[in-house]
């Protein structure tokens, strides 16, 4: 039998990564456009498309990132992440050698840059986690697609897939949600889940099952409020929409205007993000925030992303022994446990 102790373990955590500066938006657009599981296009016709849509869009884009300092925080955001992580395993982990790796699907540290580096370690045992709480086939699958493509080290590994209802996570959003109602007072607030859209296609005709777990996430969180005494007014809504394709509904626009015909001021919680970036920074907090004043919907306050909330690394920690088969903790909800058709998380072994 395998000892279980004195093992090399690497954590691979995987988000979609942001441009670092002014200069690097447009390649990091380029990567991103020219991905199929976002244009679902053959190369020849979609590398073109992607060439043009990033410069269409630099001047635009540069003008958002540019009001964060000029890059994205996503990747500093991320290594706290990986470091309180890392620190969580080592102390849950005494005995083996754990290491928390980033591998970013669009920008730096790309993945085939971090596969180099896992293999380098040299691990017995490889856990992908990916920092998408909801599995989507324009994030996740296309994160791991590319990392089983690319890696070519030791090591047994296991994914864990997603963690839509994962107990730490819906403690720390409901936690941030908390704090926010209290702010709000007596006033009359909507707690608007915001969650990234996608094209509405890729679930009626691809089955995507990201709607359905962002829904379990939504019902967990309202579910735990509930249960500390909070019966809150709560709507789901979808930002972020690009290009000509019908989106997932209702718009969080659409449900600020339905909250200012309510009466209602708006919690606003980025409900499908870990970490804060583009979208919660400059489009939820400064052109949402715009548009709630035009509307009149007061008081717009901002759930925070959960970043290193101690219950939310500690769920990933829990995420990471059960993949290893160390605890029977299985935090990922009812939207996982390998029962959603195309989830890879009860892949087998992958010996290396
Ligand atoms: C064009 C289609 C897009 C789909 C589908 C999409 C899905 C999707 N994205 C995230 C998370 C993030 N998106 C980020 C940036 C970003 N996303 C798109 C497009 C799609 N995303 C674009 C064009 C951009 C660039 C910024 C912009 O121009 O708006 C980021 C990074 C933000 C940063 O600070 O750099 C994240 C994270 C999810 C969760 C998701 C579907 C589930
Ligand atoms: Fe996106
Ligand atoms: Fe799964």
């Amino acid at each position: 039998m395998t000892p279980l102790s004195g093992r090399r373990i690497a954590v691979v955590l995987f988000n979609l990564g942001g441009p670092d500066d002014q200069a690097t938006v447009k390649p990091f657009l380029f990567n991103l456009f020219n991905d199929p599981a976002i244009i679902g296009l053959p190369g020849l016709v979609r590398t073109p498309l992607a060439r043009l849509i990033s410069s269409r869009r630099e001047a635009s884009a540069q003008a958002n990132y540019a009001l964060m300092g000029g890059g994205s925080p996503l990747l500093p955001e991320t290594r706290k992440q990986a470091t309180s992580l890392e620190a969580t395993l080592g102390a849950r982990l005494p005995d083996d050698e754990v290491r928390v790796f980033i591998a970013m699907r669009y920008w730096r540290p790309l993945t085939e840059a971090t596969a180099a580096e896992v293999a380098a370690f040299g691990p017995d045992e490889i856990v992908l986690l990916p920092l998408y709480p909801q599995y989507s086939t324009t994030t996740t699958a296309s994160s791991l697609k590319l990392w089983n493509a690319v890696y070519a080290g030791s090591g047994d590994s296991r994914t864990v897939c997603c963690w839509p209802e994962a107990h730490g996570w819906v403690d720390a959003q409901a936690a941030a949600i908390a704090a926010k109602l209290d702010e709000a007072g007596e006033r009359p607030v909507r707690v608007l889940f915001s969650a990234h859209g996608i094209p509405e296609k890729l679930v009626s005709g691809k089955g995507d099952p990201y709607q359905e777990q962002v829904e379990s996430t939504v019902a967990a969180v309202v579910a735990r409020l509930a249960d500390q005494g909070r019966a809150v007014d709560h709507a789901l809504c979808y930002q972020s929409r690009v290009g000509p394709l019908k989106w997932l509904g209702p718009s969080t626009p659409e449900a600020l205007e339905q909250a200012a015909r309510d009466g209602k001021g708006a919690v606003v919680v980025p409900i499908a993000f870990v970490s804060e970036h583009v979208e919660t920074l400059v489009e939820l907090d400064i052109e949402y925030g715009e548009l709630a004043h035009r509307l009149g919907v007061a008081p717009y306050l901002r759930a925070p992303a959960v970043g290193v909330a101690e219950a939310f690394i500690g769920t990933l920690a829990d995420a990471v022994l059960n993949a290893l088969g160390r605890t029977g903790v299985a935090p990922y909800g009812p939207g996982c446990r390998g029962e959603w058709k195309a989830c890879p998380c009860q892949e087998e072994r992958r010996a290396g």
